[in-house]
């Protein structure tokens, strides 16, 4: 039997395809470019109308990114869109005036990589010695920004970040999820076989033991002092390797034998941005704050009433003596909302009424945790 009909179009050829692609991405390259054109306009604009409008709107940032992820419709990833615009807006800003991101270093640091996730690659990230470092490049405005831990996988709860906040006026206006990944980094031109020594921060080793007994059973594992320096000292030992993020291979000049090297999922960490300016209200928002009070019966009941009573959720608390004064104690708290939301605030001014005193850290969007 023979059939008739349209003849169907002949597939296109690999050839056809790139030069299709090729042409696309010229004409993506010319958008980009109208579009950094116009943002460098905008920085004249702010420069002249206003000397002290901030550069960097976050609210602006987060209005973009909820629009276009909204008109996601495919094939384009939608979870490809926060990072692709992420850059495109820090490439633009960087244009208009680049930002200065303070970070504690060193470079290489899993900090650094919550820079470059949370303001993208055309920030500034300055690395500093200290938490307390950080909190001075921002409090005494070299930086615009700075960023600390505040609970890693790798040391918990980050006292030094929760204490530092009792002796500052700076604010957390974001908050930032990073899930641990890490790599193990080799030599160049060494296989992973020859492998004799792996150098790794303790809970980081911790964290990568099925995995080494699995795959470098050969290798001894040591104990260094953060994961830098273990990639430090891998590049020192012509048979080490580190087990490190996978920024500190360039650092370092290592390779990376293998990605992902972590047992368990999910482990993430989370890290703070701190700005001197309060966050506006998103919608989905949470406020960390910290409650002082005088030790005795019931304190804890006091602190929790009046959350229960306006139906504000808890999502964290810690304790800890305040330093100051003998028998005194800080809650720290995290809970869901903005402070200008009223059962937030009524929460709040309840608190006051009950307490030694309560200091507002900073209301900011809720970050998800980000796919591995
Ligand atoms: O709308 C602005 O205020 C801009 O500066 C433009 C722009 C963008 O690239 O879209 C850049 C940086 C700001 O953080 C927000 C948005």
């Amino acid at each position: 039997m023979t059939t008739s009909g349209p003849p169907t179009a002949a597939p296109r050829t690999l050839v056809e395809l790139r030069t299709l692609i090729d042409a696309i991405d010229e004409r993506i390259l010319a958008l980009l470019n109208e579009r950094a054109r116009i943002a460098a306009e905008v920085g004249e604009h702010k420069r002249a109308a206003q000397p002290s409008a901030p550069f960097h709107v976050p609210a602006r940032e987060r209005e973009i990114l909820a629009r276009l992820e909204a008109l996601a419709a495919g094939p384009f990833p939608r979870e490809a869109i926060r990072p692709v615009f992420q850059e495109i807006m820090s490439a633009c800003l960087s244009l208009e005036r680049p930002l200065r991101v303070a970070f504690l270093g060193p470079e290489g640091a899993f900090s650094q990589q919550a820079v470059k996730y949370q303001f993208g690659l055309s920030a500034h990230a300055l690395p500093q010695r200290s938490i307390a470092a950080v909190f001075h490049a921002v409090e005494g405005g070299q930086t615009d920004y700075g960023v600390v831990p505040v609970e890693s996988a790798t040391q918990g709860v980050v006292d030094p970040t929760l204490d530092a906040f009792l002796e500052s006026e700076l604010r957390v206006v974001a908050e930032i999820l990073l899930p641990l990944e890490l790599a193990l980094l080799v030599h160049h031109d060494v296989d992973r076989a020859a492998v004799r020594r792996v150098y790794a921060q303790p809970e980081l080793l911790r964290q990568c033991e099925r995995w080494l007994s699995a795959n470098l059973p050969q290798a001894t594992p040591l104990v260094a002092s953060s994961a830098t320096e273990a990639a430090r000292l891998a590049r020192e030992d012509p048979e080490g390797a580190a087990i490190a993020p996978d920024v500190a291979a360039r650092l370092f000049d290592l390779r990376i034998a293998a990605e992902g090297v972590q047992d368990a999922g999910g482990d993430a960490t989370r890290f703070w941005v701190l700005g001197r300016k309060p966050s506006t209200r998103s919608g989905k928002d949470r406020t960390s704050l910290v409650v002082s009070v005088k030790d005795g019966p019931g304190v804890l009941l006091r602190v929790l009433e009046p959350l229960a009573r306006r139906g504000v959720n808890l999502t964290r608390i810690e304790s800890r003596p305040t330093g100051r004064r003998a028998w005194e104690y800080a809650f720290f708290l995290d809970l869901e909302g903005h402070e200008t939301d009223e059962a937030v605030a009524a929460a709040l001014a309840d608190l006051r009424a009950v307490s030694a005193g309560v200091k507002l850290l900073g209301s900011y969007p809720r970050a998800e945790p980000l796919a591995r």
